[in-house]
């Protein structure tokens, strides 16, 4: 099963507006010849819509960083799918490990966000990964586990066709430290297996799994050498668009 290389861009809370649309403007340039691979980035909601408007008739799509999962109503201060969409993002980060570390996320309110996200048609990036110390203690795989069946819980295969899974070891995040070949090869087998038996195998075969954690143009060859690795969520390396090019064009 062949599966489209995701290389996505997180912007985290880095760029204004008109910072935001200069770089997704020479980004744009630079991979006007890039086919075959699905191109990403992920601003703040303020540089969303101009970001978009910068990016038509490109081949690099929009996704944001968070969603609510209420539709609307008096919830100061958040955004809900419907308004991601209609602002011109096509994928929704949900669960990053910097949203369940600062911000309480649950898996079960990660499971809600998915679920408002594919309501209007946005594609969920559900992120998953262990911290230091979980990986220490060996709960490792029990800690994925548990994220992706309480994440992923009461959905149907249809609603979940264009998931993709981030697997971004907490500890790798930020640090200059990029889990191993090895470690991410075993974690991301272990993915596809516990994807074909929470759901079936053909799902496991057609969902892509990506890594994130200190990915760079120095280690994006090795890692998406690796089995059942699909692709790259990048943060720090993303913000500058010469570097997210070299990250995109890893096979060249
Ligand atoms: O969403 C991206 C990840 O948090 C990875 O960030 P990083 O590439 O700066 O380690």
């Amino acid at each position: 099963m062949s599966r489209i290389p995701f290389i996505a861009g997180n912007w985290k809370m880095y760029k204004t507006g008109p910072e935001a649309v200069e770089t997704a403007r020479i980004l744009t340039q630079l991979c006007s010849n890039v086919q075959d691979i699905d191109i990403i980035i992920a601003p703040t909601f303020l540089s969303l819509p101009l970001v978009a408007a910068s990016l038509e008739g490109s081949n690099i799509k929009i996704g944001a960083q968070n969603v609510y999962f209420e539709k609307q109503g008096a919830f100061t201060g958040e955004v809900s799918a419907d308004m991601i969409k209609a602002a011109g993002a096509e994928y929704v980060i949900i669960g990053h490990s910097e949203r369940r570390q600062y911000f309480g996320e649950t898996n079960a309110l990660v499971c809600k966000k998915i679920k408002a996200a594919i309501e209007v048609g946005l594609k969920p990036i559900l992120c998953i990964g262990e911290s230091e110390s979980q990986r220490n203690e060996e709960k490792t795989f029990l800690t994925l586990d548990k994220q992706v069946s309480d994440g992923l819980k009461g959905f149907g295969l249809d609603e979940l066709k264009d998931l993709v899974v981030a697997y971004e070891p907490v500890w790798a995040i930020g640090t200059g430290k990029t889990a191993t070949a090895d470690q991410v090869k075993k974690v991301h087998q272990y993915l596809r297996s516990l994807l074909g038996k929470l759901f079936s195998k053909d799902f496991a075969d057609q969902t892509r799994i990506v890594y994130g954690g200190s990915v760079k143009p120095e280690n994006v060859k090795e890692l998406m050498g690796i089995e059942d690795v699909d692709g790259a969520l990048v943060g720090g390396a993303s913000l500058d668009a010469n570097i997210f090019t070299n990250i995109i064009n890893y096979d060249i």
